[in-house]
């Protein structure tokens, strides 16, 4: 996809997540690579109305390039690129549900969605809790680093998701993905749930791979 196609579909995706509730204001921030570098959401911009010649540019090297500033998240983003070679898209979002997940103390941090669904297991895999800094500190890379690329999606203690695609619009139906098994979480909260069997899980990894 070039790069002005790329732009005018984050403008669009963005505009649909807001638009159902996926982000709120100007929260959240989405990136996607080009042959030069990577497109993020300017800082303290809504997705409900993104102009795509707007949105920034930085090159290879983290520079900022062209359009205006860009998400103060850009660390979090670039070190998703940098452990996780088939990622070109990267969306962080602060929906109700998996923020209610990353907020609640007795999350477990090494499974905080639990393999309910199929779908989850197929979109999203296991998510990892990311121990809480200050948005926009530049250590939130370091602790995806340390990550060795080994989780598409985390959740950032009290703050969010953030999910990884293989493009864009994967990236971003991931994260919608995570948010709707989010809800069936809470909304089950105190039940007896039943997960899926680690058999059933292994055949749907077998099957479908990493989508
Ligand atoms: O929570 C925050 O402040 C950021 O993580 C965020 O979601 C929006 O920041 P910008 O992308 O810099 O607007
Ligand atoms: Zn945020």
């Amino acid at each position: 996809m070039n790069e002005t196609r790329l732009r005018e579909e984050m403008a669009e995706l963005s505009r649909s997540l807001f638009a159902r509730g996926f982000s709120v204001g100007s929260a959240g921030n989405i990136s996607a690579t080009v042959d030069d570098g990577l497109l993020i959401t300017p800082t303290n911009s809504c997705l409900g109305s993104l102009d795509p010649s707007r949105i920034s540019k930085l090159d290879r090297e983290g520079r900022h390039v062209d359009g205006e500033p860009p998400s103060k998240e850009i660390f979090l983003h670039r070190a998703f690129y940098e452990t996780q070679p088939a990622t070109r898209a990267v969306v962080h979002l602060h929906s109700t549900y998996a923020t209610a997940l990353s907020c609640l103390s007795d999350t477990d941090p090494n499974d905080c969605i639990p393999p309910i669904t199929p779908y989850v297991v197929m979109r999203v895999g296991e998510v990892r809790l990311v121990p809480y800094v200050r948005p926009g500190d530049a250590r939130a890379g370091d602790l995806i680093r340390a990550l060795e690329g080994r989780y598409k999606a985390v959740l950032l203690a009290n703050h969010g998701p953030v999910v990884a695609g293989k493009d864009l619009r994967s990236a971003v139906y991931a994260a919608e993905e995570l948010e709707e098994t989010a809800k069936l979480v809470v909304m089950l909260r105190g039940a007896p749930v039943r997960r899926l069997a680690p058999a059933q899980i292994d055949e749907l990894k077998r099957t479908f791979g990493s989508q």
